[in-house]
């Protein structure tokens, strides 16, 4: 088997007196924040929520049995103040909590994006830290819950401490990252890999791959139930075999007409034009052209975001999917696990 380069932590690596007598701050209580905040509090940490007045995560929150006070109140409890509010607010919060922050507390973040592109300076007497679950947030609550991890980065930017490491260690260990495996790696590494893999594979090449496909289909004369099936709802069971044992079990598991469809046909879909387009937007988040975009498309008030938000939430594979989804039996699950979540922004 291949060494791996890099050391991966678990629970035993980390050193939870490092958390256990320390306040922590979390600031936002969506998709990571309620998952941190509910896993710490759980892990027995002292854990305070900050949120902004009239704020409606606060009713989800004080229901999850949390302490909530405003983001500056919390901060200056916080030893070390976690910040989980979107990365496009993040540098007005910190704006409002950075007197909070005293000598020798710990500034921590999920992603990198605010620290990286130069959009927070912090103060030079506090730790700054990162601990990034590779997994949206549900997932991380879910997985703790269920006795199971979500595998997480951790990264430093500054530490006066001499402990930052350590600590980030012992937060990993507190929402159940290091039961899963933790790797070291810094901000830059993070928000470049992030960003791209969110644009390129993840979230926008996965989506317009599905899209596409069930377009050729039903745009073909086939049946939009039919081509749903195939393009969407099948690929959950394509990516478990993929996330379970690699290329290989998934390979092994569909027959072989597949297997030679798909050997054959992949990289005419996935070609050199798509290789180009995937390096030059590698090359767009290095330089900041698409950190410079998302900013000024904040500054504007999102026009292009919201248009083409409500043209994907308007796209027939979803006019499709609602009522197919509701015909079968895992849609309940599905439908709780939703309902319980605290709504993201
Ligand atoms: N989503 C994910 O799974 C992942 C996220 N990350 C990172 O984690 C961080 C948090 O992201 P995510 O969890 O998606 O964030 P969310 O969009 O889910 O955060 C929503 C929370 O932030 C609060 N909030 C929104 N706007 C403001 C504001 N102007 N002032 C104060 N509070 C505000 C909301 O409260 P209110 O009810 O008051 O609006 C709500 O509690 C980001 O850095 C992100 O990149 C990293 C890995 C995965
Ligand atoms: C894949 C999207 C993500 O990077 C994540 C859940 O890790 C995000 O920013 O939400
Ligand atoms: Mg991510
Ligand atoms: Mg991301």
């Amino acid at each position: 088997m291949t060494e791996l380069n890099t050391k991966v932590y678990y629970d035993d690596d980390a050193d939870r007196s490092q958390i256990d007598d320390k306040t922590v701050a979390i600031l936002g209580y969506g998709s990571q924040g309620h998952a941190h905040a509910q896993n710490l509090a759980e892990s027995g940490v002292d854990v305070v929520v900050g949120l902004r007045e009239g704020s409606s995560s606060r009713s989800a929150a004080e229901a999850d049995g949390l302490r909530v006070k405003t983001p500056v109140e919390a901060a200056a409890e916080g030893d070390i103040v976690s910040v989980l509010v979107p990365d496009t607010v993040q540098p007005a919060v910190f704006e409002q909590i950075r007197d909070s922050l005293d000598e020798g507390d710990t500034l921590q973040f999920a992603h990198g994006f605010n620290i990286h592109y130069n959009q927070i300076q912090p103060p030079e007497d506090v730790d700054v830290t990162m601990v990034a679950p590779k997994s949206p947030g549900h997932l991380v609550r879910r997985n703790y819950e269920n006795d199971e991890g979500t595998p997480g980065l951790i990264a430093v930017y500054q530490d006066v401490t001499g402990d930052a490491k350590e600590e980030a260690l012992a937060y990993s260990h507190a929402i159940g990252c290091t039961r899963a495996g933790v790797i070291e790696t810094t901000f830059q590494e993070e928000v470049e890999t992030d960003l791209f893999g969110e644009q390129v594979v993840l979230c926008g090449g996965v989506t317009s791959l599905v899209k596409q496909g069930y377009e050729t289909l039903v745009d073909a004369g086939y049946s939009p139930e039919m081509a749903y099936f195939e393009c969407l709802n099948e690929l959950k069971l394509i990516v478990d075999l993929m996330y379970e044992g690699g290329l290989e079990e998934m390979w092994n598991s569909v027959s072989d007409t597949a297997e030679y469809g798909g050997l054959t046909r992949g990289d005419r879909v996935v070609d050199d034009h798509a290789r180009e387009n995937m390096e030059e937007i590698l090359e767009e988040v290095q330089n900041g052209t698409f950190a410079r975009e998302w900013i000024a498309e904040n500054q504007a008030g999102r026009p292009s975001y919201t248009q083409l938000k409500d043209a994907e939430e308007n796209h027939h594979i979803e006019d499709v999917g609602r009522p197919l989804r509701d015909l079968f039996a895992w849609s309940d699950d599905e439908e709780e696990e939703t309902a319980e979540a605290p709504a993201d922004d």
